[in-house]
């Protein structure tokens, strides 16, 4: 009998996790290793929930979105007494290497654990923000962006239909490469997040917004599009719409995608992402490392130390950000 593997998917859901937890499960089958999923993430280990993960439990699932593991953010991982929990539970189950797919911040609790448990850590980075340093895409990032690019593209029929100006606000409270990417991709008169605004800049990113909304409004059938990142605007994004309303005199619509984000089925690239990420967290635990993330940068596997991973917030890519100012200029100067 190969090694025994603990499975748990942590933080924010994102399409493709149920991909990788087959990816795991058959990777390790093939090794002769036993899986076990915990429930509810860290929760699982603090309650000891958990479930057995055979081949067919993870039978038709690659294209189901949220997670058939649960998962949840457990206050209790960040006490020394959730750590012992979890070790305990851990020790109990006789793991070898315990397997967690989300983001930095359930990597940050791995560390954590690994002060009390010596068994292997392994990471697979599974979350929409696409946050976590050291490889190009999270799993969930591409699924999430296409979600809310269809939604946007809906929201400019109507926009087109009425000459209106719409506000839409796009999940990463902590980082913007959701809303640059789906920015640029359905074309926002505007775009602000943590790459090109601070709140110091509140009164000049103001009189910036109400002038491309002018700007807009002056050309005859014209939509405007303001993406936001959430999190981001000193009292809200529905602040921002007043206060845009006020100053244009031209009425500006907040909407907010939240959720749906989230959910749905993965696209093709998340699911081969999580696929190939859960058999390199197999090989991982089969090759004896610990303390790292699979991670995929230029087309190519590889692990990441765990603390490598978690020490910054992956940057926007600054060429994204260029584009965007650049392609704001053109449109000014097309229009004078
Ligand atoms: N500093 C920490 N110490 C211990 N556990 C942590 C720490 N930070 C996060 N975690 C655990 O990881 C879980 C998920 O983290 P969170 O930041 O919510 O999502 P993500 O993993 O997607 O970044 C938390 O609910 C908590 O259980
Ligand atoms: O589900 P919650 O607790 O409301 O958290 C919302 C946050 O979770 C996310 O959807 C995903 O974040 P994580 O993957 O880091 O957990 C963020 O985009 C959003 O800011």
């Amino acid at each position: 009998m190969g090694k025994r593997i603990a499975l748990l998917t942590s933080g924010g859901d994102a399409p493709g996790m149920n991909a990788a937890i087959r990816a795991v499960v058959l990777a390790a089958h093939k090794f002769d290793c036993e899986v076990i999923g915990f429930i509810h993430g860290f929760n699982g280990l603090m309650l000891n929930e958990f479930q057995s993960l055979s081949i067919a439990s993870v039978t038709n699932i690659i294209h189901q979105g949220g997670t058939i593991l649960k998962s949840a953010r457990c206050k209790e991982m960040h006490l020394p007494s959730g750590i012992i929990k979890a070790t305990e539970t851990l020790t109990k189950h006789q793991i070898d290497a315990l397997i967690v797919i989300g983001g930095d911040g359930s990597f940050t609790g791995m560390l954590a654990l690994s002060n009390t448990w010596k068994g292997q850590l392994i990471g697979i980075p599974g979350t929409i923000d696409n946050d976590v340093d050291g490889t190009d895409f999270t799993i969930g990032f591409s699924t999430a962006i296409n979600t809310a690019i269809r939604a946007i593209d809906k929201i400019r029929d109507t926009a087109n239909a009425f000459d209106r100006v719409f506000i839409v606000e796009l999940m990463g409270r902590h980082s913007g490469h959701i809303t640059f990417n789906v920015g640029i991709a359905c074309a926002a008169e505007q775009v602000i997040s943590f790459e090109n605004f601070n709140s110091d800049e509140e009164e000049a990113t103001l009189a910036q917004l109400t002038d491309g909304i002018e700007q807009s409004a002056k050309i005859k059938h014209s939509s405007h599009l303001i993406v936001i990142a959430e999190n981001l605007w000193p009292g809200g994004a529905q602040k921002l719409a007043e206060q845009l309303t006020q100053r244009s005199g031209v009425d500006c619509t907040l909407c907010t995608l939240g959720y749906i984000q989230r959910g749905g089925s993965p696209v093709a690239k998340d699911r081969i992402l999580a696929t190939k990420m859960g058999v390199s967290a197999v090989q991982a635990v089969i090759d004896n490392q610990h303390l790292v993330m699979t991670a995929e940068l230029n087309n190519t596997m590889n692990l990441v130390p765990l603390n490598i991973a978690i020490l910054h917030k992956k940057r926007v890519n600054p060429a994204l950000v260029d584009a965007q100012a650049n392609i704001l200029a053109l449109t000014a100067q097309t229009e004078n």
